[in-house]
């Protein structure tokens, strides 16, 4: 028995993008999702009640960060990350592959496992599949993600190859190691670089293993948006239709749609809380810096179409001045926001695919926003 259902609910006829539902441990999922980022143990300048008021229904966290600090030994004593974090919803974690391998130079990577040294204090560690999966048991998260290795774009095939056979058997290896099926779902994760034929083969070899969800990896690597566009128009046809598909680092608004558009359900990206830290905000007729001069004497909210607890009591003179005193109290308004703008923005997109009308939902949305398609 897996810990979760995914329930398909429908498929938009305008587009074949999909409703969906995953039952979890830790309460229900609506998709197409997106899910903000909590690397360590804490989606950045907010509280889990803030989260709660902007319907966040998922957050995610990292097995690498918090392996190295406080140590998933501590997390587990302290009854698991939903506990030691006060957030009772669905939690998923990643393995720590992608971490370990964006630590550059500093890793050597073996059939075994990747070698690597802290990013905090330069010590040697060693992280297997094994080792992945034991620190994801402790941590509790709902949904696990296996071991991988996120090939670096570009990258030419023979190396996409090798990496994504090695990432097949590490992916049997955590299958093998994952002690807490019940209560914990174990996703595969799909390489193969930007090749039709890889992407097939990994597709396959993971599948046949078999998984009660699937991520597409190896992609929002620096490969530009028409050629991520096109590997995922060829990738999630080859994953099974009663599955949920994650598509890791994925998106900005324009790609959460188009990712929706080519059958994705679930996302996850830094951006809205990272840009936020940096003074911008992400709003219906595009992008605001903030510390922008032309917001001086701007007495009109973010985004006069939003109805988020910033816009309805701050203006951009405000917030641009808290931007440029570098005040703690910027990067929570703008947080709040840009996670509010995505989170209903998928909103509307569930809507949309309800009533038969996402691609024309798409074009409106990216006349508005600027987007020029
Ligand atoms: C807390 C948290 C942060 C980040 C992530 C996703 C991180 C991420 C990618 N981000 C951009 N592209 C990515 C590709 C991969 C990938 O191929 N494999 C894995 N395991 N993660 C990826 C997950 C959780
Ligand atoms: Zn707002």
């Amino acid at each position: 028995m897996s810990a979760i259902k995914f329930e398909l609910i429908k498929t938009c006829k305008q587009t074949g993008a999909r409703l969906g539902k995953i039952q979890t441990p830790h309460g229900e999922i609506q998709t197409p999702i997106f899910m903000p980022v909590g690397t360590l143990a804490t989606v950045k300048a907010m509280t889990p009640e803030e989260l709660k008021d902007i319907n966040a229904q998922i957050i995610l966290s990292n097995t690498y960060h918090l392996y190295m600090r406080p140590g998933h030994e501590l997390v587990e004593k302290a009854g698991g990350l939903h506990k030691f974090m006060n957030w009772d919803r669905p939690i998923l974690t990643d393995s720590g592959g992608f971490q370990v391998f964006s630590l550059g130079p500093l890793r050597k990577i073996k059939e075994e496992g990747v070698e690597f040294r802290s990013h905090i204090d330069g010590s040697k560690h060693f992280i297997s599949p094994e080792k992945a999966i034991e620190i994801e048991n402790a941590l509790g998260a709902d949904i696990i993600m296996a071991f991988d290795e996120c090939a670096p774009y570009p990258a030419d095939r023979e190396y996409v190859k090798n990496s994504l056979e090695r990432t097949t058997r590490w992916a049997q290896r955590c299958k093998d190691a994952h002690k807490n099926t019940e209560r914990q779902a174990l996703f595969g994760i799909v390489q193969g670089g930007m090749y039709k034929d890889l992407r097939e083969q990994s597709a396959k070899e993971i599948t046949d293993i078999g998984f009660p969800g699937y991520a597409i990896g190896g992609l929002s690597v620096g490969e530009p948006k028409p050629i991520m566009y096109e590997v995922l128009e060829y990738t999630t046809p080859l994953l099974p239709e009663d599955k949920p598909r994650y598509l890791m680092g994925v998106g900005s608004p324009d790609d959460l749609i188009e990712g929706v558009l080519r059958g994705v359900d679930m996302f996850d990206c830094v951006l809205p809380t990272r840009i936020a830290r940096n003074g911008t905000a992400f709003t219906s007729q595009g992008k605001v810096v903030a510390r922008n001069a032309i917001y001086a004497d701007d007495f009109r909210p973010l985004d006069p179409e939003c109805d988020c607890y910033t816009c309805k009591n701050y203006t951009r003179a405000y917030i641009r001045h808290l931007v440029k005193c570098n005040e703690i109290l910027a990067s929570r308004l703008l947080t709040y926001h840009n996670l509010h703008f995505l989170l209903k923005l998928m909103e509307d997109v569930r809507t949309a695919i309800q009533e038969d009308r996402l691609m024309d939902f798409r074009n409106e949305f990216f006349e508005k926003y600027g987007y020029t398609k």
